[in-house]
């Protein structure tokens, strides 16, 4: 695309009529520029990308997008806003492909992650091909992409969404975190449906107050805008048990499925019955009742099924389809997954690292423990830090046997996190060990016939960060290293 094309979709702000090069790509690293690029000049929390548009010239740029006149021997477009003009054009560098796919968005404080890959094997099992954005990769198809964010910046976002539509993909399910949505870095994608999970505590390092966090939240419904599209209807799909669903209602004319347990809802768990291997309900919906069995247990379980099953309906898929494939998951990697080494005690990796997440997942323990509940439990550095006394609180709660240790500590003191964490637990019982392998060995020495030690907030990570160091860490390896040196 030449350049004068590429930005003339930021007309009227911009009136460019200087050279004019082929863009070959865009480009917001000048360490992955190369000739023909065009490189956008982002203000970063750690560093300024106008100090590298020098080097991305030395690289080959053939123009640079700032916010600031530079000195280099290129064409310089200055926008007010690189972050924003970078949405705009990568949507309009890739042919704008999230319009050319059905993409399904999911917000929420806890849940995503299981939720996206619950919908992605109904859609998967409906003969579609998919792709799936979040935590723990980009998968495009079978073939799975190391990821840096759950929802990466506007430009390798769009250029992801580019690959899936090269790739015939036919449904995109994508992870949409908060932060995504107050940095614009989905502003341009076109959703066809927006699920919501739920909101409790998280990040209030970056949104402050809980109000900012559920405005950002919201950001998903109002972007799914206020026209009808009856050839693409657009569906937001809302938790009937969260309050903050109401509000979520008010901010999108598209038509609207809740799902809930307590609370009325279009699709209603009821007379739910939960053993240590899984869960039966009768669905409640606008097609009658059915029978669910899944292999998942724990309410919230059924919550991110519920969700599941409604995005899919609203997609078109058959209930009788749908609930086939929900009673075939299995569960997903780190997300109450059980490590068996043959002892004769239960020990469970959980990515819980909320207050709400622990809470959930230690209740659903406590539903079926027969003896004492071990809690290896840390809070990660350089994120909210409120969240730490609640999560020791809840921990010393539900578990008969508190452990506090490190998560990642990133570049906090890891000592300084736990005596964070104490401030709630002051006058009760419970050990800190501040190196993780440690204090999940001091569980599994002490574990004895019947026990269930929960080993939450790492789930699938493989890895521990410490300071600016990454160190190889698994917490289903070193479990299974504990109970085998035991
Ligand atoms: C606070 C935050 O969101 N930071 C994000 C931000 O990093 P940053 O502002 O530090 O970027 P920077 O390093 O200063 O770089 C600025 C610019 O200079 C460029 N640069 C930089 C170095 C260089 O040598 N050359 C160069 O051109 C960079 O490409 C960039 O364009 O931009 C990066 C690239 O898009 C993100 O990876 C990074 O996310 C970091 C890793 C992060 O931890 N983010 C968290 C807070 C986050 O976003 N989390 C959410 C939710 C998690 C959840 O609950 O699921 C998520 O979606 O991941
Ligand atoms: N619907 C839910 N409600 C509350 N807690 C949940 C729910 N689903 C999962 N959890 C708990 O939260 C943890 C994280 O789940 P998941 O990874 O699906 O959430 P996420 O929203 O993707 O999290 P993140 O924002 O960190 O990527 C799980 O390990 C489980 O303990
Ligand atoms: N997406 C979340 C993941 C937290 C996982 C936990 N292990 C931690 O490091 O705090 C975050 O970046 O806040
Ligand atoms: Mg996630």
């Amino acid at each position: 695309m030449k350049l004068h094309e590429l930005i003339g979709y930021l007309h009227p702000f911009v009136d460019y009529k200087g050279e004019n090069p082929e863009i070959t790509s865009i480009e917001n690293d000048n360490r992955r520029v190369n000739p023909g690029s065009l490189f956008i000049c982002i203000k970063g929390y750690t560093v300024d990308g106008h100090d590298f548009a020098g080097a991305a010239v030395r690289n080959g740029a053939a123009a640079v997008l700032a916010e600031r006149e530079l000195s280099v021997n290129v064409p310089v477009i200055v926008v007010k806003d690189t972050m924003r003009a970078m949405a705009v054009l990568a949507d309009a560098f890739y042919d704008q492909p999230s319009k050319k796919l059905y993409v399904i968005g999911i917000t929420g404080t806890n849940g995503k992650t299981t939720t996206s890959h619950i919908i992605e094997k109904i859609f998967k099992d409906a003969g579609q091909k998919t792709g799936l954005i979040g935590t723990m990769y980009t998968k495009i198809g079978e073939q799975t992409f190391d990821v840096k964010n759950t929802t990466p910046e506007s430009l390798t976002l769009q250029k992801t969404f580019k690959k899936m539509v090269d790739e015939q993909v036919d449904t995109a399910v994508m992870e949409v975190s908060s932060h995504a949505l107050a940095y614009g870095r989905v502003h341009g994608t076109d959703y066809n449906v927006a699920v919501f999970t739920n909101l409790t505590q998280d990040h209030l390092d970056y949104h402050k107050t809980m109000d900012e966090y559920k405005k950002a939240k919201g950001l998903l419904f109002s972007q799914l805008g206020n026209t009808f599209n009856h050839e693409a209807p657009k569906f937001a799909v809302l938790n009937a048990d969260d309050p903050a669903s109401k509000d979520f209602a008010m901010l999108t004319a598209a038509h609207l499925l809740t799902y809930g347990i307590d609370n009325y809802a279009d699709l209603q768990a009821m007379n739910i019955s939960m053993t240590a291997s899984g869960t039966t309900f009768d669905l409640v919906s606008p097609f009658g009742t059915m029978k669910v069995t899944i292999q998942l247990i724990g309410k919230f379980s059924i919550y991110n099924v519920l969700a599941s099953i409604g995005a899919a309906l609203v997609s078109g898929i058959s209930l009788e389809a749908i609930i086939k494939s929900v009673e075939l998951v299995k569960g997903v990697s780190g997300r109450f997954e059980v490590v068996d080494a043959g002892q004769d005690f239960s020990v469970i990796v959980d990515y819980a690292h909320t207050p709400d997440s622990l809470e959930n997942v230690l209740k659903t323990v406590q539903q079926f423990a027969q003896k004492r509940i071990f809690c290896v439990v840390g809070c990660g550095g350089d994120r909210d830090r409120t969240k730490r006394p609640l999560m020791a609180k809840i921990a010393c709660e539900y578990a008969t046997n508190a452990i506090f240790t490190s998560d990642n500590p990133r570049s906090e003191d890891p000592s300084a996190i736990i005596k964070d964490m104490e401030e709630g637990v002051k006058g009760e019982v419970y050990t800190s060990i501040v190196d993780r392998r440690e204090a999940i060995q001091h569980a599994i020495n002490h574990a004895e016939t019947g026990d269930v030690i929960l080993i939450a907030g790492k789930g699938h990570e493989t890895y521990q960060q410490i300071g600016d160091r990454t160190f190889d860490f698994d917490d289903r390896i070193v479990a299974r290293e504990a109970i085998e040196e035991r």
